[in-house]
């Protein structure tokens, strides 16, 4: 059992409308009742169970009325952390959030360490370890569709599809292990046929999870999205297309943009980390040498380029080693100014540019943008159907760790297949088993426990 009571600002720091203190552990109702006088009765503890209730948060030595408050006490388990929980909402503002939080801490309660509310509940048992982290991810997610996902794993999505794999591996184990203890011949060999069965149907439902890892993560931290090209051809301009606003300047100069533009858009639901670059060429200007040189930098680094052109023109050099460089990424090439006369080569450009989508735009027109955005969604999605979202896997460890489980259900496959002792057969499935065990917390060691609620904002 946890014994000591933890206390941290629950709200974000600065000017607010309320800004809340939050307490879990034994003491916390004590610790409630000795710094609170309800403005009716005498103490918290005649007011019920999850009662709001006004009154004062006053110094109990000097009698000194810190601030007006409403506070509410809970009582375990059912709570947040499943220990008993005090709230005290008190003014926003660092000044009084501060002082009452230094006040219960002279109390007896504890400065709560980041994510530590969170981890009781996990070390609890409210919640597993998944569960946890979509706490994270609830509160980090930076468009609807992410914060839909976090939510639905908050509530146990993929922690359920995760349970129904293992419990099927329970089932092979059991089946293992009655044949090892009664090794009989005719058994064995309905017990090798059925395993390789069980063994490449967990091998395929495994891998149905990772494939969904891709799209899960570029909703969960962003696509890094870059948009390069030669100076002039419309790259600011369509930057601020997508933003919906004029951030980046936009002229009929060449060289306009000397530095890296960052800018976060949320397309169909799907964030980007949108970046404009300065235009690509040999210049001898010491201040759009290092823009382009940047621009490079951003343009290695990125997990989908935007390769504008100007379609009034025929290709140059300059254009020639872009494609160069765009032909081995993940790209979109944007033939921009199709409301002037085209002079550009499609064919041949889309020849030295095999597979890559080519879309004609006009961004002063605001014509083609549909088709670019709809062309980013089915990028990011990659032809998978929409409605399995909700068990997105989003988490690079629950990615790494199912990768591990893969691997070892199909080290057990090959045992099989080559008759290999079930005994070695069985160290393939329980590491299978102990694998997935890591993304529910089931299985997984206490410095990865640390680690994962470390990064947790405090207070949380
Ligand atoms: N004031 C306040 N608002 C908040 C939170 C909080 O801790 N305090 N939350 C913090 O993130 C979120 C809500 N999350 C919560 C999750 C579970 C329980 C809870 O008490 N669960 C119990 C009983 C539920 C019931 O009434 O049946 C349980 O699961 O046993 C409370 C809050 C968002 N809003
Ligand atoms: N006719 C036409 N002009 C456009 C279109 N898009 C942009 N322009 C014009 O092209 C010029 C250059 O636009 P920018 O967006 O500054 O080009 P850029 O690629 O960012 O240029 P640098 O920052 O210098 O590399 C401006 O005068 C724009 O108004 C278009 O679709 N049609
Ligand atoms: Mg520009």
């Amino acid at each position: 059992m946890i014994d000591d009571t933890i206390a941290a600002i629950a709200t974000a720091p600065g000017e607010a409308g309320i800004g809340i203190v939050r307490l879990s552990g034994p003491m916390a109702v004590e610790i409630l009742d000795q710094v609170f006088v309800p403005s009716r009765g005498k103490s918290i503890k005649d007011f019920p169970n999850r009662r709001l209730t006004h009154g004062y948060i006053v110094h109990p030595q000097t009698q000194d009325k810190v601030d007006e408050a409403l506070v509410v006490y809970m009582k375990g388990p059912h709570t947040y952390t499943a220990e008993d929980v005090a709230e005290i909402d008190c003014h926003g503002g660092i000044v009084p959030v501060r002082k009452i939080l230094s006040l219960v801490l002279s109390m007896g309660a504890r400065m709560a360490e980041p994510g530590e509310f969170t981890k009781r509940a996990f070390l609890n048992g409210r919640i597993d370890l998944a569960q946890a982290e979509a706490v994270m991810d609830v509160i980090s997610a930076k468009t609807e569709k992410g914060f839909d996902i976090a939510l639905g794993q908050l509530e146990g999505s993929l922690s359920k599809e995760v349970g129904k794999i293992r419990n099927n591996i329970l089932e092979m184990i059991a089946h293992i292990t009655v044949n090892i203890d009664f090794p009989d011949e005719d058994i064995e060999e309905i017990t090798y046929q059925g395993l390789e069965k069980q063994a490449k149907e967990i091998v395929d439902t495994v891998a149905a999870l990772l494939s969904t890892a891709h799209t899960g993560k570029i909703i969960r931290e962003g696509l890094k999205t870059v948009i390069i090209g030669k100076p002039n051809v419309g790259k600011s301009s369509l930057m601020n297309a997508l933003l919906k606003e004029s951030r980046a300047i936009v002229t009929e100069v060449p060289g306009t943009t000397r530095d890296v533009i960052e800018e976060y858009v949320s397309i169909q639901g799907i964030p980007l980390k949108i970046v404009d670059t300065a235009g690509i060429r040999e210049t001898e200007d010491i201040v759009e040498k290092i823009g382009v040189e940047r621009s490079k930098e951003f343009f290695n680094k990125a997990d989908l380029v935007i390769f504008v052109l100007n379609a009034a023109e025929s290709l140059t050099e300059e254009d020639q080693q872009i494609i160069q460089l765009v032909n081995e990424r993940d790209a979109i090439i944007l033939l921009n100014k199709t409301d002037l006369p085209m002079v550009v080569d499609e064919a041949g450009l889309q020849e030295m540019l095999p597979g890559k989508k080519v879309i004609r735009i006009s961004v002063t027109e605001e014509i083609g943008l549909k088709e670019l955005e709809d062309t980013i969604v089915q990028m990011v999605y990659g032809g998978q159907v929409k409605h399995k979202d909700l068990s997105l896997v989003t988490n690079v460890r629950h990615q790494n760790a199912l990768e591990r489980a893969k691997k070892s259900m199909e080290d057990a496959v090959g045992a099989i297949q080559s008759n290999m002792p079930l005994d070695f057969v069985e160290v393939d499935v329980r590491n299978c088993w102990e694998y997935l065990g890591e993304i529910t917390g089931d299985t997984v060691g206490e410095d990865i426990i640390d680690r994962i609620f470390a990064n947790f904002c405090l207070g949380k």
